[in-house]
């Protein structure tokens, strides 16, 4: 068997206890092998973990990976402005090879923060595919459409190449990408396309993500022109269930709670985000308490502004304490859980925790730091105290994609500078001045 062993550390087991353990890994299969006493096994590869917290790779649950070519280039606006002034003015300008770059450049940024899995909403996926498949991480991607200011014809392509785009790319990259149909939000496609192609989507037997119950701006005008809450508009167009997630959730009634629970629709929770375009606050605690499956994302890099989920984690127990005004709510365990259960529970796939038979998708998080000294409670640092840029290691699908802090399958000061002659040549264009 070529095997991997992650030896030396302590491990997070899936009941959130900590002990010192070995992981085998079979790199063939990519799954955990077994999580054996330390020192019991050998086998042909192996990772040191001494001094180390071995944890699932941690899934952000909502981005838009290439959007690290945005980074910094527009802040300190509220959503519809940053997107209508800003964002997409420049997105009107991107070709597939600015996107490639800018995937990549999140990738790595992911890669070295201990993520091994996004779900992403954008467009020419099939680059963002390629650059999931030499990274060698999971993504889950799909084909933004957009209605608003396009015409009949233009409107209807977008959404059925949403759907033509989740049956091609579903299973690329030796399994590691999966697919979900995407109209971007409840007010930016319109009510008839979402009749006519939601039944499409459901037929072909797609999940679906899309942005809903952001702002109050996005609330509501639904209210108005629907006579109902976002989701309860969002439910009659067959666009909740199990197979179902949602991005944001922050301006979300009792009634839309029990519905989001009842249809088992999920919820990809973005702290960073929802505060920096001042959206509101996702009331996650009662979420969670409703049964809601809550997974955590960074969104874009531009609302962010970076891609580590660790950041993402801290803000989520903090502000879910303030949102609650209660500092028992969202505690530790909870956004331990999120960004690795909850993740892997909305993209479907079989891990989150390191176990035998999951996949073997393993950050390894250094403990020599002084910020991360003394240790008393591991998921307390890992809640409260961890930075991506503790993770030595990084492992997806059984192959080791960092070793020491050194990215394996790309070459970083390359993907670097690429992006950075991407971004500048974007702006450069889109403010008229190439
Ligand atoms: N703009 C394209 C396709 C949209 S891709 C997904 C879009 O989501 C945008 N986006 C990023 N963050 C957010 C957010 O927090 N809420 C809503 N949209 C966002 C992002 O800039 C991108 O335009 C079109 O007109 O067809
Ligand atoms: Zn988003």
């Amino acid at each position: 068997m070529s095997d991997l062993l992650v030896a030396g550390g302590q491990v997070l087991r899936p009941d959130l206890t900590v002990e010192r353990a070995d992981v085998l890994v079979d790199r063939e299969s990519g799954d955990i092998a077994d999580v054996v006493d330390p020192g019991t096994v050998d086998a042909a590869e192996t990772l040191d973990a001494s001094d180390g917290l071995v944890i699932p790779g941690l899934g952000n649950a909502h981005t838009h990976v290439a959007m690290t070519l945005l980074r910094g280039y527009a802040d300190d606006k509220p959503l519809d402005a940053w997107l209508q002034e800003d964002i997409w003015p420049v997105e009107a300008e991107l070709t597939a090879d600015d996107i490639e770059a800018g995937a990549e450049l999140g990738i790595v940024e992911m890669i070295r923060s201990g993520t091994t899995a996004f779900s992403d909403m954008y467009f020419h996926v099939d680059r963002i595919a390629d650059a999931v498949d030499r990274a060698g991480v999971r993504a889950v991607l799909g084909h933004t459409a957009v209605t608003v200011g396009k015409d009949d014809e233009a409107a209807r392509a977008d959404l059925q190449q949403s759907i033509d785009v989740a049956k091609q790319l579903d299973g690329a990259a030796d399994g590691r990408v999966s697919t979900t149909f995407q109209p971007h939000s409840l007010t930016t496609v319109g009510e008839a396309y979402l009749r006519e192609f939601v039944p499409k989507a459901r037929e072909a037997g797609l999940p679906i993500h899309f942005h809903a119950n952001e702002t109050e701006n996005e609330v509501d005008p639904i209210v108005d022109e629907h006579g109902a809450r976002p989701l309860e508009y969002a439910d009659d167009l067959d666009l909740l269930g199990e197979d179902t997630y949602v991005a944001h959730g922050v301006h979300v009634d009792e009634a839309e709670i029990d519905l989001l629970a009842d249809t088992g629709t999920g919820v990809a929770h973005c702290p960073a985000s929802n505060m920096k375009l001042a959206s509101g606050m996702a009331p996650v605690q009662r979420l969670r308490d409703a049964g809601v499956t809550v997974g955590i994302g960074t969104d874009g890099a531009a609302s962010n502004n970076d891609l580590d989920a660790f950041d993402e984690v801290r803000d989520a127990a903090m502000i879910g304490k303030l949102v609650a005004d209660d500092a028992g709510a969202v505690p530790a365990e909870a956004v331990v859980e999120m960004v690795t259960r909850g993740s892997a529970d909305l993209l479907d796939l079989d891990g989150g925790r390191v176990e035998a038979g999951a996949n073997a998708d393993l950050a390894v998080v250094d403990l020599e730091a002084a910020h991360l000294t003394p240790a008393h409670d591991p998921v307390s640092h890992l809640a409260y105290a961890v930075r991506g840029s503790d993770v030595r290691h990084t492992v997806c699908d059984g192959e080791v994609l960092m070793r020491d802090r050194g990215v394996l399958p790309l070459d970083e000061a390359a993907v670097r500078e690429r992006a950075s002659e991407h971004a500048r040549d974007l702006i450069a264009r889109a403010e008229g001045d190439a």
